[in-house]
């Protein structure tokens, strides 16, 4: 273990200070293209400034036979695109390389951090299964960083995609002070997990709680009941929202295969949303607007908690107290709450300006 006063030292001389807190960059949407694939590198250019993060994949759905082009096409993109990646860009840059005991990763860092360094803000490294998947990454990086001359420390973002990985979770989060957050992996996790199921993310029909019978007759018991879906994710969702709380990071969905059904992808975004995700993946250019949309506060609720942050302010600002809004008690805790909605709104605002408009209208009316 390191000691607490060894922490925030560079772990290569030469290397960047380590970050004491994480910035909280809007990253409603982690947009996945394959660097390899020409239509898809096509699209980045106009894809920068209108999605929060733009994320060169090296690992799954990226061909064994492409693995070089990808990681070429990476660096090309990172060192030719306007506006992309660095603390300033409105679109960050992030990769996610191949798994640590892959043939390919060992290449992906050390090709990536001395060509697109100073641009690249966040490496995802999948299949992560404990802490010291992180400090092997750590310490490269650092040793990458300190010969590239690089100023600032690139972030590391994990996938949850291995039951060790769940079992491991705070110690991932508080591995390194380069962690910015952690994404569920659930087809990876499903699989890791054996559980039956063969998608990319969402519910599963069979999943279910259904209502209780109105007698124990034969006939009542076949009768037609309700039956309430439930979230196969919500468990590791919420153990993924307290780890990052916990370490001053950030937790998000991830991937929602079924790109045809923008309705239920919107759900499942906004029931992570709801439990304090920041955001999500996108696959296709259509998942875009849907994370958009869900991770950015709604104007009612923007308008409401500025109305609860109004009146408590009105007595007295110091949160104690409790005052009754359209019929409902507020008090600090529900103070708190509506400051984490106008923050995040505030902050998306500020790069958004369309958000902001929709924001700013809202609080004139
Ligand atoms: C899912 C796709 C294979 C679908 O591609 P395609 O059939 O080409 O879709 P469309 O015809 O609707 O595409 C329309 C145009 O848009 C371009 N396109 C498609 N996707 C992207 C993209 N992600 N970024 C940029 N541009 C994109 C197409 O090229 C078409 O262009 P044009 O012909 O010029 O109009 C495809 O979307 C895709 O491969 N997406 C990325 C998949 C991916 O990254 N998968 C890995 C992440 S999920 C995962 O790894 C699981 C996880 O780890 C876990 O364990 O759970
Ligand atoms: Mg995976």
């Amino acid at each position: 273990m390191r000691s607490a006063k060894d922490f925030f030292r560079p772990l290569a001389v030469g290397a960047p200070t380590p970050p004491t807190e994480i910035p909280a960059r809007p990253s409603r949407a982690i947009h996945f293209f394959d660097p390899s694939n020409p239509k898809m590198a096509a699209k980045v250019p106009d894809m920068v400034g209108s999605v929060d993060v733009l994320l060169g994949n090296l690992e799954d759905a990226v061909k064994a036979d492409n693995k070089v082009a990808a990681r070429e096409g990476l660096v090309e993109i990172g060192q030719n695109t306007e506006g992309l990646g660095g603390p300033e860009a409105q679109t960050q840059l992030w990769t996610r390389i191949n798994a640590l005991d892959s043939p390919w990763a060992l290449d992906d860092l050390t090709t990536l951090i001395p060509a697109i360094g100073h641009t690249l803000d966040v490496v995802m490294v999948p299949k992560v299964q404990g802490a010291e998947d992180i400090h092997y990454v750590d310490r490269l990086l650092a040793q990458l960083e300190a010969k590239a001359g690089l100023d600032r420390p690139i972030l590391v973002h994990a996938i949850l995609e291995t039951a060790r990985g769940v079992a491991n979770i705070e110690e991932i989060c508080g591995a390194s002070p380069r962690m910015q957050g952690l994404s569920l992996g659930p087809a990876d996790l499903a699989a890791d997990r054996r559980m039956k199921t063969t998608r990319v993310g969402g519910g599963h029909p069979g999943y279910l709680v259904r209502q209780d019978p109105a007698s124990s007759s034969e006939a009542d018991i076949n009768a037609s009941r309700s039956v309430f879906q439930q979230d196969l994710w919500h468990y590791t969702i919420a153990r993924m929202v307290d780890a990052c709380a916990m370490h001053g990071i950030y937790p998000y969905y991830g991937p929602f295969g079924d790109i045809a059904d923008v309705v239920a992808c919107e759900d499942q975004f906004r029931n992570a949303f709801l439990l304090g995700c920041v955001g999500t993946w996108s696959l296709h250019p259509k998942q875009i607007a849907i994370a958009k949309k869900v991770f950015s506060p709604s104007v009612e609720d923007v308008a409401h908690a500025r109305r609860v942050v109004a009146a408590m302010s009105a007595l007295g600002g110091d949160g104690t107290g409790a005052v009754m809004l359209d019929g409902k008690m507020e008090d600090d805790a529900s103070l708190k709450q509506c400051l984490v909605m106008v923050e995040l709104a505030e902050r998306l605002a500020a790069t958004d300006p369309e958000l902001a408009e929709l924001y700013a209208a809202a609080e004139e009316g």
